[in-house]
């Protein structure tokens, strides 16, 4: 599992650790590691151009230490100073002992520098950046160096991923003792670059603030039926979805239940044609759901239209229910607070922005707060759809962000193949939370699997599960 601490968290850790060792070792510890990532990045550092930009804190500070340590090995290293009566001043001694120099011409320093590690500012950073920053980040752009961030890209959030203002867009993220939570979020994490996390020694809590399953954690999770399983005991999924305008919807939540691992598909509604044309091994019912037969989850919403009556139904049964789509807009926010048994959302920004009342533009630039407050606010799990899904259980428990996310899952229909693939799973025992993550993480990777760089359509993402299954269980 990668875990990412916020800043309270990780000063408290820092305290901790600092008080143990001598004055300065752990700043020792993030330059060393640092300039280790720089010096790989270069491949030859000797005669290398590095720019620092630094600000007036310990990111700075860190920066000129790493700066210094690239100097000794034969790297022109000149600083922008953006506060020089406040600049670390054990690092910029350090830089000039090895022979780095103030820069004297910031723009023709940029313009001519491979590397511009960006020392502005770290978690002690507050909004965007002030408009000095802002210009030099503008030409550390424009410069085609290779920008590295120190700790974070400055002018994002670190605890939430927010970026408010002007900020650092890094090709790579250098990150000491913790992941932060905005490194692993959108909109922060698109200008993250790649994230190498150096070791410092920091003793983290147990309950991280964020989470993202990695290959084993999600294998872990998946099911696997045992010699004495039949197709009731590995579950049976329903889904409750299509109309006579939207029957796409039902088979494509379909063909997402049938590769979740569910022992059976059962599909309740008017689409029961087009389903079993496509998937002969679906068990169709056309009354209502609360007759359709025995289920150990629905999954309720895609394509419904405005069919409320079907939502009430499945709402009143005493297993888990995934809510999607136009199930969403139908769901009684006080029927699915009364539930005993578990509801997962799985709003894509616009729904979620509906669900809040707010506007779509204030949930993407506010993921994280956003996911929490719906968990919340249903007494649910939610899913936030997104290039970075989030996982949210009501109760405060760490969210869990999706590592496997691609753009070209923003495809028609993609939705709701997600879906049926988390119902399944749902029914074949899953926590909300693991199914919706390991849904998530599936999802993401058998649509890489299924574009490999060309576009995809949503019955390919469906068809990509396997493969995204086996590569997850083989590791
Ligand atoms: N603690 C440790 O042991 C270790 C810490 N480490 C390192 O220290 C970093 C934290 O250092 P820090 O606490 O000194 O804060 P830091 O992020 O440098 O900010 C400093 C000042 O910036 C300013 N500022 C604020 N917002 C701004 C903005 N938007 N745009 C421009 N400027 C802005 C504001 O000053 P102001 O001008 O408001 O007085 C603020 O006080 C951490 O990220 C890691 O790199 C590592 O070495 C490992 C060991
Ligand atoms: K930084």
């Amino acid at each position: 599992m990668r875990t990412a601490f916020g800043v309270e968290t990780v000063r408290a850790a820092e305290r901790e650790l600092m008080a143990r060792l001598p004055e300065g070792a752990l700043m020792q510890r993030a330059a060393a590691g640092l300039a280790a990532a720089c010096a790989e990045l270069l491949g030859k550092v000797y005669g290398s151009r590095v720019v620092l930009l630094v600000g007036s804190g310990d990111n700075g500070g860190d920066a000129l230490y790493a700066g210094a340590r690239l100097a000794r090995r034969g790297a022109g290293v000149a600083v922008v100073l953006l506060a020089p009566e406040r600049t670390h001043a054990g690092g910029l001694r350090a830089l000039r002992a090895a022979g780095g120099r103030v820069s004297a011409a910031p723009e023709r320093d940029i313009a001519g520098a491979r590397l511009v590690l960006d020392g502005i500012v770290g978690i002690g950073g507050r909004g965007g950046l002030r408009p000095e920053a802002a210009r030099l980040a503008g030409l550390a752009a424009a410069s085609g160096a290779f920008v590295v961030a120190v700790d974070l890209p400055s002018g994002v959030e670190a605890d939430t991923g927010e970026v408010r203002g002007p900020a650092v867009r890094a090709d790579a993220t250098v990150t000491f003792g913790a992941y932060k939570p905005g490194l692993l979020v959108d909109p922060a994490q698109e200008r993250t670059g790649a994230v190498r996390l150096i070791d410092i020694g920091l003793d983290l809590p147990a309950t991280a603030d964020l989470e993202a399953l990695q290959y084993a954690d999600v294998a872990a999770l998946l099911p696997v039926p045992g010699a004495g399983s039949d197709k009731y005991r590995r579950g049976v999924v329903g889904i409750a979805a299509g109309s006579a305008r939207y029957p796409g919807a039902a088979v494509l939540a379909v063909a997402g239940a049938l590769r979740g691992g569910a022992g059976a598909v059962r599909y309740v509604g008017p689409a029961a044609d087009a389903v079993i044309d496509r998937y002969p091994e679906t068990l169709v019912h056309a009354g209502p759901p609360s007759k359709a037969g025995r289920v150990q989850a629905w999954v309720v919403g895609p394509g419904l239209g405005d069919d409320a009556e079907r939502v009430r139904d499945v709402l009143a049964a005493d297993v888990p229910v995934l809510v999607d789509a136009d199930g969403l807009r139908l769901a009684d926010r006080a029927t699915v607070r009364a539930r005993t048994a578990p509801t997962l959302l799985t709003p894509h920004a616009g729904e979620a922005a509906a669900l809040l009342g707010v506007d779509r533009a204030e949930v993407e630039a506010a993921r994280l707060a956003s996911v929490r407050r719906l968990a919340e606010a249903y007494g649910a799990t939610v899913l936030l759809k997104g290039s970075t899904t989030l996982v949210a259980a009501p109760g405060g428990r760490p969210v869990r962000v999706n590592p496997t996310g691609t753009s070209w899952l923003a495809t028609a229909g993609s939705g709701d193949v997600l879906s049926g693939l988390a119902g399944s799973l749902l029914a074949a025992g899953l926590s909300p939370v693991d199914a919706a993550s390991a849904a998530a993480f599936l999802h993401g990777l058998a649509a890489r699997l299924a574009a490999r760089g060309a576009p995809v359509g949503a019955q390919d993402v469906a068809e990509g599960v396997r493969g995204a299954w086996r590569e997850v269980v083989a590791g």
